[in-house]
């Protein structure tokens, strides 16, 4: 399947940039080939960056696009996309390079000839601008010795096309094997959904019409093609909207009706939860660690002309003054439920750093149960694909005591009956919904305090 889904991002991934590209499609160079200099190329310079950071550092993606210069915005939107492309076919994509290199090439050279791939197998850029400009990069990037071997590489790519894919196990190869094994049996269903482009998810302030173009999916999100600028869109100003996935704005729905009700938001940024809650008429205190990211949910909820008290604080330390009737725990997990959006994660993070969440989140909720008035609800929600973190940590909850678990009905999850598990939790992953774009991985559920 392609990722040609963003028209912005792929005409400038289809052409090479700068004059001498000019020069090689006259043919008529005054200089011979090896003696022409590279072009610049900032989009796959920063997409350069960005996978060898990933794949020699384990640097985020965000980090490397933290750290990079002022650019033009459709050219770091571009050079996002090629990474992410990249990122997302990492491993089916190595396997179609391996029989082609006699030698292992060092590692920034193997980025490069992905980057190549990802544009031949799955962006859709003509052979020539593909090949000329991984060549280039090599070049500008000191290791021009290796232009020899990514034409060559390159070139044999774009005779045989997609037919090197054929016979290989995309969707088991483009998952590390630890995260393969800890899916069981959704492991290939998630896998085909990562291979797709997040869509963009907005929640509408109640009232307000949604901007042309989107779909109304069941549950009320308005969903937009992938490369979707939110920021582009009318109403963004007015704070009639906000980002979230479909899957993540189902907590807060299933906390049912909150007006009146005093509703603490623990880990609350960037605040779409918040949003939703302050929306639904309840009194929120939105508690969040992290000073910068709590200044970034104010700022949400200016821009949403929305109300909402901010509390800077750790939320294993920090007491209402009075006991309240709700809480909703957004507690800091893997994130595995957003590899959509964050292919980077795929390969950056280990079972390790699952473990090391997991006593955390037994504290949040702990720190939940001490802020609730008895018969009050906690809402335990993660982003989070991993049994470990979301029924595991419920289970351990209800065993450790002074909770019951209040399941979700049939009918509470009517418009999104995949979502319910036997036990009566909210669990989706990117393979559900995939005709109509996907979703992130969700867990959530319902206890109440005894
Ligand atoms: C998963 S995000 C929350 C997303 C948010 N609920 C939303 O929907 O926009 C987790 C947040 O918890 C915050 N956090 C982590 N540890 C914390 C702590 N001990 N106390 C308060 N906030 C914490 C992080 O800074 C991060 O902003």
């Amino acid at each position: 399947m392609t990722q040609n889904r963003s028209p912005r991002g792929s005409a400038r991934l289809n052409r090479p940039s700068g004059p001498s590209f000019a020069r090689r499609k006259g043919a008529r160079s005054s200089r011979p080939e090896q003696n022409r200099r590279p072009s610049p190329d900032p989009t796959r310079d920063l997409a350069f960056d960005i996978v060898c950071g990933v794949v020699e550092h384990r640097r985020m993606l965000e980090t490397t696009l933290d750290r990079s210069g002022p650019m033009d915005p459709r050219d770091r939107a571009s050079a996002h996309r090629l990474a992410a492309t990249t990122l997302r076919h990492l491993g089916s994509m190595t396997e179609v390079l391996q029989p082609m290199l006699r030698r292992e090439p060092p590692e920034p050279v193997r980025c490069a000839l992905l980057m190549g791939v990802a544009q031949l197998l799955h962006l859709e850029t003509p052979p020539h601008a593909a090949v000329g400009t991984i060549v280039d990069l090599l070049r500008r990037r000191r290791l021009a010795p290796f232009a020899g071997l990514a034409n060559a590489v390159l070139r044999r790519v774009a005779r045989e096309g997609r037919s090197l894919l054929e016979g290989l196990d995309e969707a088991r190869l483009d998952v590390p094997p630890w995260l393969w094994s800890a899916w069981g049996a959704r492991a290939r269903a998630i896998s085909r959904g990562l291979h797709r482009e997040a869509p963009l998810d907005l929640t509408l302030r109640p009232g307000v019409e949604a901007p042309e173009g989107g779909e109304t999916l069941p549950t009320g999100t308005v969903r937009y093609p992938a490369g979707t600028r939110i920021t582009a869109l009318p109403g963004f100003e007015e704070g009639h909207f906000w980002a979230q996935d479909v899957a993540a704005a189902m907590p807060v729905k299933l906390m049912g009706d909150v007006a009146g009700k005093t509703v603490i938001d623990l880990c609350a940024a960037p605040g779409g939860k918040t949003a939703q809650l302050a929306t639904g008429g309840a009194h929120v205190m939105a508690v969040e660690r992290e000073e910068a990211r709590a200044a970034r949910l104010k700022d949400n909820i200016a821009r949403l002309k929305l109300t909402a008290e901010t509390v800077v604080a750790d939320a294993l330390e920090w007491q209402p003054e009075t006991p309240v009737d709700a809480v909703l725990l957004d507690a800091p997990c893997s994130a595995t439920g957003t590899l959509r959006r964050h292919p980077d994660v795929l390969w950056i993070k280990r079972p390790r750093d699952v473990t090391a969440l997991v006593e955390g989140q037994d504290a949040f909720i702990d720190a939940a149960h001490r802020m609730l008035k008895p018969g009050g609800m906690l809402m335990y929600a993660v982003c989070s694909l991993q049994d470990e973190e979301g029924p595991d940590r419920v289970r351990a909850a209800l065993e450790r005591g002074g909770w019951k678990l209040v399941p979700f009905s049939e009918e509470e999850l009517a418009d999104m009956a995949a979502a319910r598990t036997p036990e009566g939790f909210f669990r989706t992953h990117p393979g559900l919904w995939v005709d109509r774009g996907g979703m992130d991985g969700f867990f959530a559920a319902r206890l109440q305090r005894v």
